[in-house]
């Protein structure tokens, strides 16, 4: 696929927001795009996927199976989740069997099989975006545009999404991917660019940083939290009465009930059906019910940041653990 002196902007005199952009991406393989906050990386994920033209230059050799997670999916369609798969199913040239039968695979593989019969407008955050994920595997593309497709799953979802990629490279295909998680697929990507002041470079990757430690905040509040939040924390219920564990970012490692703690209430995370929560109009998730705990996991760089807003929304810090060390 070649990117030929393309440039892009919004209207017909708002500012470049790319220029002169000349790009031969392999058939195959893994591009990592990194930039700044509103360099253009979005803007260039679209122009590869196909969503916008460029204003200026040309785009050739854009594969036909190309499909594309965005960074903000319209959840708000009138469609369920399994209803909505297999239209971009059909759309993407599965007959109505397959499309089905893959809908339901990939939903079950990224731990919502039990959404499948939910509207969208009524999943939460985390579960829209395993939809998002999911639309875009179903019919194994031979190009893959990844917008922060990893923000807002959980732990387990997250590693699928991997998992997936992988595959998808193994099948041949081409993955190109943003995400603020240097740690994303760190040391895979086969090629890297930069996008800045409107130009994209090659550049080369920073070595891996050293693992982090991480913290775990247990937190319970009622106030809404912003959509947003420090460092990007694995955002999961404090684990139930029953034993139930919730896993951690480090993958295997297991959170161990909050002592002294009934957690009940906080079996599910804010926004999911079925606890009178609902995104509000400002992208923050309103609490309404019960308040609940939460386990917060976030690398350690983060964790000052993350507990100055839980602590301006009047949450209530239960617990914090560094690596497994009450602190
Ligand atoms: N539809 C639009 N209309 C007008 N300006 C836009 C539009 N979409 C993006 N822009 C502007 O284009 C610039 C690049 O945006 P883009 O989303 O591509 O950057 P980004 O590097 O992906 O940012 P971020 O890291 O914050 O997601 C920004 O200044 C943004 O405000």
């Amino acid at each position: 696929m070649r990117l030929e002196r393309v440039g892009r902007r919004h209207g017909l005199r708002g500012p470049w927001v790319l220029r002169e952009v000349s790009l031969d991406l392999p058939a195959a393989g893994l591009v990592r795009i990194t930039g700044a906050n509103g360099t253009g990386k979005s803007t260039l994920l679209r122009l590869l996927a196909g969503i916008d033209a460029p204003t200026e230059g040309r785009v050739t050799g854009r594969p036909a199976r190309t499909a594309y997670v965005p960074e903000r999916f319209p959840a708000a369609l009138p469609f369920t989740a399994a209803d909505y798969l297999v239209h971009l199913g059909r759309v993407q040239g599965l007959g109505r069997a397959a499309a089905r039968t893959r809908a339901g695979d990939w939903l079950e593989r990224f731990g919502a099989a039990g959404h499948a019969r939910t509207p969208l407008a009524e999943l939460s955050k985390g579960t829209s975006q395993k939809v998002a994920v999911a639309q875009a595997l179903l019919a194994d593309p031979a190009l893959l545009v990844l917008d922060e497709a990893w923000t807002g799953l959980d732990t387990g979802a997250r590693a699928e999404l991997d998992t997936a990629v992988r595959e998808r490279l193994t099948a041949g295909a081409a993955v190109v991917f943003v995400d603020h998680d240097p740690r994303r697929l760190a040391g895979e990507a086969d090629a890297l660019y930069g996008v800045e002041a409107g130009r994209v470079r090659p550049v080369r990757e920073t070595p891996a940083a050293p693992a982090r430690p991480l913290v775990r905040i247990t937190a319970s509040g009622s106030r809404p939290l912003p959509a947003r939040l420090p460092g990007d924390p694995v955002t999961e219920p404090a684990p139930g009465h029953d034993g139930r564990a919730a896993r951690s970012l480090a993958g295997d490692r297991v959170a161990e009930p909050v002592p002294g703690r009934d957690c009940r209430a906080a079996r599910r995370l804010p926004g999911e059906p079925g606890t009178g929560l609902a995104p509000g109009d400002d992208g923050r998730v309103a609490h309404t019910a019960a308040p609940g705990a939460l386990v917060l996991t976030v690398d350690a760089a983060h964790s000052d940041a993350l507990l100055g807003v839980l602590l301006a929304e009047a949450w209530h810090i239960d617990h914090l653990e560094s690596e497994g060390v009450r602190v």
